[in-house]
């Protein structure tokens, strides 16, 4: 059979790590895929950059928009990143009757929904495995492996960068900054590295997650995100003193009335499994009615990592040019007209328990106040520390770990304790999460 033609566009991190892997294992993937898969042409924005990859064979041009003219590919895989001009390629791309396949989890987050139309409109698939937990088959795992459950809750570390940074600050001290120009050099962190320390990477992802594990729309602008940026070493240090790990978490659960959607950095117990993915790993904890949890665990960014997902989704599409289009797997698991409208709680209403560093004077009553102010909002205390003053400081911290309450009800009384005279310095709050 004649073989699947493929252009790519980008050739940075994610697209030279994509022609390794499927020039390294080109007999084995053609073995799985039933076709020979051929890289004809690529686009990068400068072509005389030095590249991880051998460009050998492939015709190369600078105008991404001629890849997706040509009438000679099959498959387009976006690689560049960010909305524009990614959205417009692919879809030129999908109305050119080309398969898509991306790692673009902003593009997907953001304009999924009209991505997936036109894929229906033309009859092609988008497949996007790569834009969440890099090299985890966590799609396919939600989308095939769990199809038969009610999935009740899932929690990822789904930022390696943020994940690299938090370890190198626990293990060995490191500066906050130093750590981040570290995974930009490793090729970890976006193209704008506030996506990943601020939460909105990790949101892109939720996002995806949540609609596949829910059937729920792409909804974006709901997730609540938060990023480790205001993370200090000290936090990291107390919590471990009380049995924690800080990890950066996103986090969709169904609730009562709505779904949590909610990205922020999260006290777990130190000796849950999750709390132990360091470094670049990611690693996503699904409950399933059926299944109960399971973790899925793995590199989240990084080449050849991230390059297994794009090329086991070109595998698929190919895989797929043979089979019956009606009976492909949809792109949000559920079918297009069983999305469902549950609605996405708002924070405030969202119950967790809570970490609490305050700056308080050394005098009598501080903690009295402090505690009296959380007793009327009905917050009560699990387990508190009260450290020695730093040598020539007046004031102390004070680390408080709570039980669960509403995020209206905790930010009522810290607005509270923050008025107090004798507390020093804004309230530090963490959440905090069992995951049981
Ligand atoms: N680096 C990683 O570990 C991971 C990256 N991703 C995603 O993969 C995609 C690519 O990321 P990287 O390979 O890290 O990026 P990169 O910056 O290393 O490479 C981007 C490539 O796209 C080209 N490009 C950028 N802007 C362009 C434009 N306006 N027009 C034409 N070409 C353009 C560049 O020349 C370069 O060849 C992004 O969507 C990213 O979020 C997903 C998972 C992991
Ligand atoms: N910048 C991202 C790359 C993978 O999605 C990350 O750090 O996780
Ligand atoms: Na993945």
């Amino acid at each position: 059979m004649k073989p699947v033609k493929v252009g790519l566009l980008g050739l940075g991190t994610v697209g030279g790590g994509t022609v390794n892997v499927l020039k390294r294992n080109a007999s084995e993937i053609t073995r799985r895929a039933g076709r020979d898969i051929q890289i004809c042409s690529a686009s990068a924005r400068d072509l005389t950059q030095p590249r991880i990859c051998d460009t050998h064979g492939i015709t190369l041009t600078t105008d991404p928009f001629a890849v997706v003219e040509d009438p000679n590919l099959d498959i387009i895989v976006e690689l560049i990143g960010g909305v524009s001009p990614a959205k417009e390629l692919v879809l030129k791309a999908l109305e050119n009757g080309k398969h898509v396949v991306t790692a673009n989890k902003a593009l997907i987050a953001l304009h999924g929904n009209e991505i997936f139309a036109q894929a229906h409109k033309y009859g092609r698939m988008v497949a996007f495995e790569a834009a969440v937990a890099g090299g985890i088959p966590i799609i396919k795992t939600l989308r095939e492996g769990l199809s038969g459950n009610r999935v009740e809750w899932l929690a990822g570390i789904i930022n390696g960068t943020s994940n690299f940074i938090l370890t190198e600050m626990r293990d060995k001290g490191r500066a906050f900054a130093d750590v981040l120009k570290e995974a930009q050099a490793l090729g970890y962190a976006e193209a704008d590295p506030t996506f990943d320390v601020e939460g909105i990477d990790a949101g892109h992802k939720l996002t995806i997650l949540a609609s596949i594990a829910f059937g729920i729309p792409l909804q974006f602008p709901k997730v609540y995100t938060e990023g480790i940026s205001g993370i200090t070493p000290e936090d990291v240090s107390y919590a471990e003193q009380l049995g924690y790990r800080i990890k950066l978490l996103g986090i969709a659960r169904r609730a009562d009335k709505g779904i949590e959607l909610r990205v922020h950095p999260t006290l777990i117990p130190a000796k849950r499994l999750i709390a132990n993915v360091d470094g670049v790993m990611n690693a996503i904890l699904v409950k399933g009615d059926a299944v109960g949890p399971i973790l899925s665990y793995g590199a989240g960014a990084g080449a050849e990592p991230t390059a297994s997902s794009v090329v086991a989704d070109i595998v698929d599409v190919v895989r797929a040019l043979t089979s019956d289009p009606e009976n492909r797997v949809p792109h949000l698991a559920f079918q297009p007209d069983a999305i469902s409208d549950i609605p996405v709680l708002p924070v405030d209403d969202i119950e967790t328990s809570y970490y609490l560093r305050l700056s308080a004077e050394d005098k009598p009553g501080v903690l009295a106040d402090v505690t009296r102010i959380l007793a009327s909002h009905r917050i009560s205390i699990e387990a508190l520390i009260q450290k020695e003053p730093a040598e020539g400081a007046s004031s102390l911290p004070v680390i408080l770990l709570t039980h669960k309450v509403a995020e209206r009800e905790m930010n009522a009384a810290i607005r509270e304790i923050e008025a107090l005279a004798t507390v020093t310095a804004p309230v530090k709050r963490i959440r905090m999460e069992t995951l049981k």
